[in-house]
């Protein structure tokens, strides 16, 4: 497989080398030179190899799709020493745990997938939460009041997918934690070493310095918007005392952070001197990794290939979301892909009107669902390269001349845009800090299930697209104790804390204050690693 920018350099490049590049030398995204196809008979021996191997199998199927450049035994064993229930803390990997319908649909367990074939092997979040919380929801689901007739139709095939049992609780460790194997793996056969600039706006940030602390060859400088991320995100983040870990506050929003980092990249001879690379969703191997669980969900879910399903995505970078959409342009039967957004609600405005108007900084609202406090989606651009035709000089006037010049762009009379809902599946919708609080009050009245406040963004907006006979899967993309103010005020008590974590807002911190300048950046990255 080779690689080119959405920006329009066509020169063919291999996946180990966009690994260690991230953004490409024209300031685009890089994109797979084809989709390739998976069809029904394929998909049916890819539900085999799930079933009877488990997730990292499955990873390395589809994987090996996009990646020719490392021998397959070592791709394989990159795969498993990822994908562990040690890691991930149940054997599924990401358990899909279905919301209501069992009395709807009389069956026994409220946590086992109905159609799907691979059990979760433990109670929701048991990996991450202990006992406690299988315990709890037990006593919820048989305390749960009947669900209403008109809610029925609304609950059942209604999912969330597991992605947060990770080690920092995220859904950024389903990529994260093979990033990091694969970057040791691959500066090892080079004998070189990386220095990672990455921006965070909270979740990002703590899984890769926790997939990268103590690995050899590599160095993090970890950009984050000063004040803005939950007292537990900060606390993840600032209480590692690795060497090889910097963590940057910069004085403004996740897209100064951001910006910096493309800056520092599009700066060549900076890039080429320091060997700067990138963990954030500008790197393919990131939204790579994140395709595979739309493919675990999908097989949970249903029963046979004719079957087809929707997900609904909380947004904010647009890199969640556009994984689904690479698997749906691989043919995984997805219906509708349903984009969420919080009161930053630059996606839904582009999905209902054409235009895309990126916020300045002052008005990016903080948020109770602050890890989508993003107005500049990076990967956008990955969508609009496909729908315009992968035509780079558009997407490259678009993304680097108009939003430059006028802060946005407007397709809504060109004839691609009629086709984003038609044919490529996306909807969308925009949650608020009201709708979040009831969101997460209602599920734990039926369910006893407690989610997050990006989850529950996820789950009003899906709400709003169910359609009979086609399950609809919520990714849940972070767990709640991450954001305890907010499940404070929803539900009147703490969120679950695991053990590991206790405390850790009390540790001693190793951060570095700057303004939101690409130079005192650069200054602090020169400092800190030899040339
Ligand atoms: C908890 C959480 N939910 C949702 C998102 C949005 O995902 P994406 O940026 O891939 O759209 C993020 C951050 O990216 C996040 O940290
Ligand atoms: N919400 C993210 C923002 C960065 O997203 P990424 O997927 O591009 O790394 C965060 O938590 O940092």
């Amino acid at each position: 497989m080779h690689y080119l920018s959405t920006r329009g350099d066509r020169t063919p490049r291999k996946f180990c080398d966009i690994l260690l590049e991230g953004l490409a030398p024209d300031g685009g995204l890089y994109m797979p030179a084809h989709y390739p196809q998976i069809d029904a008979a394929r998909l049916r021996a890819l539900r085999a190899v799930y079933r009877e191997q488990g997730y990292a199998a499955l990873a390395f199927e589809l994987l090996s799709l996009y990646i020719d450049d490392i021998p397959a035994p070592d791709l394989r064993r990159l795969c498993e020493k990822t994908y562990t229930p040690e890691v991930f803390g149940t054997r599924a990997i990401t358990p899909l745990k279905k919301l209501g319908a069992r009395r709807a649909l009389g069956v026994e367990s409220e946590n086992a997938p109905q159609r799907g074939q691979f059990l979760p092997d433990s109670p929701p979040h048991s990996g991450a939460m202990g006992q406690e919380a299988g315990k709890k929801w037990a006593a919820a689901a048989h305390s749960q009041p009947t669900i209403p007739k008109s809610d029925r139709l609304l609950e059942d095939g209604f999912y969330l997918e597991e992605l947060s049992n990770g080690p920092t609780l995220a859904f950024k460790d389903m990529a994260m934690q093979l990033l990091g194997n694969l970057f040791e793996y691959e500066l090892a056969r080079r004998g070189e070493a990386l220095n990672i600039l990455g921006a965070t706006s909270g979740d990002t940030g703590s899984a890769a310095e926790y997939a990268m602390r103590g690995k050899r060859g590599i160095r993090v400088f970890m950009l984050s918007p000063h004040g803005r991320m939950s007292p537990f995100q900060q606390a993840q983040m600032f209480s590692l005392q690795d060497a090889n870990i910097h963590n940057l506050a910069i004085e403004g929003v996740f897209d100064d952070c951001q910006d910096i980092v493309k800056a520092v990249s599009n700066d060549l001879d900076f890039k080429r001197r320091y060997r700067i690379g990138t963990v954030n969703s500008i790197n393919w191997a990131r939204l790579l990794a994140q395709v595979v669980y739309y493919f675990a969900g999908y097989f949970q879910a249903t029963a046979s290939e004719s079957e087809k399903v929707s997900f609904s995505v909380p947004s904010g970078n647009f890199g969640n979301v556009c994984a689904g959409h690479v698997a749906r342009m691989m043919g995984l039967p997805i219906d509708r892909l349903v984009v969420a957004t919080n009161e930053n609600d630059v996606l839904d405005e582009f999905f209902r009107t054409g235009v895309y108007r990126v916020r300045a900084s002052r008005d990016t609202h903080e948020t109770s669902s602050p890890s989508m406090d993003i107005s500049k989606a990076s990967n956008f651009e990955r969508f609009i390269f496909d729908l315009l035709g992968r035509d780079g000089a558009r997407v490259k006037a678009l993304f680097q001349d108009a939003l430059a010049q006028h802060g946005q762009f407007d397709l809504s009379a060109d004839p691609a845009f009629a086709e984003v809902r038609a044919r490529y599946g996306f909807v969308s919708g925009k949650s608020t800090h009201a709708d979040r609080l009831a969101t997460i009050r209602d599920v734990y009245a039926r369910f006893g299930v407690t989610i997050d406040p990006h989850t529950a963004d996820g789950v009003k907006v899906a709400r709003e697209y169910v359609q009979p006979g086609v399950p609809m899967i919520v990714l849940e993309t972070a767990l709640p104790i991450k954001f305890a103010a907010t499940i404070r005020e929803a539900l009147g008590h703490e969120p679950e804390r695991p053990a590991r974590f206790a405390g850790i807002e009390n540790l001693p911190r190793r951060v570095q204050v700057l303004p939101a300048e690409v130079q005192r950046v650069k200054d602090y990255i020169a400092q800190h690693c030899d040339s």
